[in-house]
């Protein structure tokens, strides 16, 4: 085969081009600086009215930097000292940016978080804040909150315990609901709980800012979230909390003890499962089977991969009347240990409704085999991991094989999409967690699919605060899947889009808010707001931007 990949207008970094960087010099940190402020004084005179300095000068700087973290430290820098510009260049650039800001620069930042020249506006809940915190709340710049990200950084992408650099992640995710929804910067809060960590460098890393103690555990744990959720409750009218990051020994307790009473919902678990059910709905179609007849099989039974299936299950339960258990029958299981199956023992709580009466399987390939999947999702944090045979077993089995390396940064990828066009002979229905370049074949350009919660947690988020939803159900889920997947007609298949660019992240979420915001209100979860007569109006002229700084 005879590939061209990348695109001709730009290149998202690949994490394994920045893994292992020195960090910035000096003097290379004086080059940044000089690059933003450069920018600023271009910025600055652009909105004072100088029309002589142009909009595509501000970014041919910002395209001139070359590593990934320096990008991202730039933009940092313009998010700080001017706003307008920040914005700006996100609205306009939203798929050329996002690698920046986001997956996979964002796992690189917080690994080195603590090392680099970086102002939080978020905030940091520690142990020490125990008893106080409330106070803390009351006391911050910001009153008019309607949504927070918070990490508890346990499980940072597939990176692992970051600690307290974990506040990168919820920076991160928290800028996307400006960008893709249009909620009001002001009113968005990053935080990072700090309950110590277990990563043996940080504990020994005399940079390393964060309590330096094992994490606390069980009910030291519940009583402090217990805490902060109640808190920000009681700090708020109606407030959007979203969990992120939390590894899975709390995050489904988590969840299932904040989600009906409050509006709080776990992105891992809920957001990715909305985002993937909808890349599945769609890739179903490209392949002309019915969804009810396609079999997915997971690397990784976690946060990520059990919430797809739950969400499955769900799916196939409201629209194809199973019943969850027949639903969940259709979504099987590896973890670390082999197949998921019945004749396991000790299973976490999340994995048993999914330990079905087959026969164990210890690895991938013979689970291929023996369970004959329609498609194979990566959440395992194994790089890799799909390598030449399981493509090509897929591919035996199907037309049209559906593989989702899903897992994040980069580096963590199960496959690649050059690997898997190449190994598929351009057969693969793909979509990965973090971003690839298109492949030139013959003359035809073909798109990876990204597959990332980033298509769905801000327009959700946004549904419910704009109807104050009670809390967000699973229904509100799948109608979000239904309604992104039905946005990609057949031609847009074939060139493998699953879902529409990124790059029309506001219009898509227009409409997703829209749909979920007027269920909401349908299902007595939520009101709607005075003066709205139609939904999708009401989503546009509420989306913020950065002419309103
Ligand atoms: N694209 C997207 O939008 C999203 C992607 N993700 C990505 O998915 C990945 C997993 O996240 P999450 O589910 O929350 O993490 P979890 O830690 O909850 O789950 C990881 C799972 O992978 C399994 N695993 C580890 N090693 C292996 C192995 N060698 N073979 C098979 N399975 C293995 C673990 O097994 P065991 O249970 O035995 O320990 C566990 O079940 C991360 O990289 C994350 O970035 C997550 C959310 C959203
Ligand atoms: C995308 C995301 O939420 C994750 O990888 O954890
Ligand atoms: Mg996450």
């Amino acid at each position: 085969m005879n590939l061209i990949v990348g695109s001709a207008v730009h290149s998202p970094p690949s994490s394994s081009s920045c893994a292992n960087q020195q960090y910035r010099t000096i003097n290379n940190m004086a080059q940044v600086s000089l690059q933003v402020r450069t920018s600023l004084d271009l910025a600055n005179a652009r909105f004072k009215g100088d029309t002589t300095i142009s909009y595509e000068l501000i970014l041919e700087k910002f395209r001139s930097i070359e590593k990934p973290i320096d990008k991202y430290l730039t933009l940092r820098d313009l998010l700080r000292l001017a706003p307008r510009v920040y914005y700006d260049l996100l609205l306009k650039h939203t798929e050329e940016i996002l690698p920046y800001i986001y997956t996979p620069t964002v796992g690189e930042a917080c690994e080195n978080y603590h090392k680099l020249p970086l102002k939080t506006r978020g905030m940091y809940l520690t142990l020490h804040d125990k008893g106080n915190v409330l106070k803390k709340l009351q006391a911050w710049p910001v009153q008019d909150v309607k949504v927070a990200v918070i990490t508890d950084g346990e499980r940072i992408l597939g990176l692992g315990d970051l600690g307290r650099n974990g506040m990168g992640i919820s920076e991160g995710k928290i800028t996307l609901y400006t960008a893709a929804a249009g909620v009001n910067p002001m009113q968005c809060l990053p935080i990072c709980v700090d309950i110590g960590t277990n990563n043996p460098a940080y504990l020994e890393d005399p940079d390393y800012r964060g309590i330096k103690a094992p994490r606390v555990t069980g009910a030291e744990f519940d009583e402090f979230m217990g805490e902060v959720m109640e808190s920000l409750q009681a700090w708020q009218a109606h407030m959007l909390v979203q969990f992120e990051d939390f590894g899975n020994n709390n995050a489904f307790r988590l969840l299932d003890s904040w989600r009906h009473k409050m509006c709080a919902f776990n992105d891992d678990i809920q957001g990715t499962a909305c985002i993937t059910l909808a890349g599945l709905l769609s890739a179903a179609r490209a392949t002309g089977k019915p969804f009810n007849e396609h079999r997915v099989l997971f690397l990784g039974a976690g946060e990520a991969g059990t919430g797809i299936g739950e969400l499955i299950a769900t799916y196939l339960h409201l629209r194809h009347g199973m019943t969850m258990e027949e639903g969940r029958q259709h979504c099987f299981f590896m973890d670390s240990r082999g197949l998921v199956c019945k004749s396991r023992t000790n299973l976490q709580h999340h994995k048993q409704p999914f330990a079905h009466d087959v026969e164990s399987c210890p690895d991938l390939k013979s689970a291929i085999a023996a369970l004959k999947p329609t498609a194979l999702v990566g959440v395992s944090t194994i790089a890799k991991a799909f390598d030449r045979e399981v493509v090509e077993a897929m591919c035996g089995l199907n037309d049209r094989p559906i593989i989702f390396p899903l897992s994040n940064p980069t580096s963590k990828s199960e496959c690649t999409y050059q690997e898997a066009y190449e190994w598929s002979k351009g057969k693969v229905l793909f979509a990965s967690g973090s971003p690839f370049d298109p492949i030139t074949d013959a003359g035809v350009v073909h798109y990876p699919a990204q597959a990332n919660n980033a298509y769905i947690f801000p327009a959700v988020g946004y549904a419910a605060i704009l109807a104050k939803s009670k809390e967000i159900t699973d229904e509100m889920f799948v109608l979000a899947s239904e309604e992104l997947s039905s946005m990609t007609d057949m031609e847009e298949l074939e060139q493998g889009r699953l879902f529409p660019p990124f790059q029309s992240i506001r219009a898509i979420s227009k409409v997703l808010t829209a749909r979920v915001a007027e269920k909401m209100v349908d299902a007595g979860l939520g009101t709607a707001p005075e003066g709205c007569n139609d939904w999708e109006s009401y989503v546009a002229s509420n989306m913020w931007n950065a002419d309103a700084l």
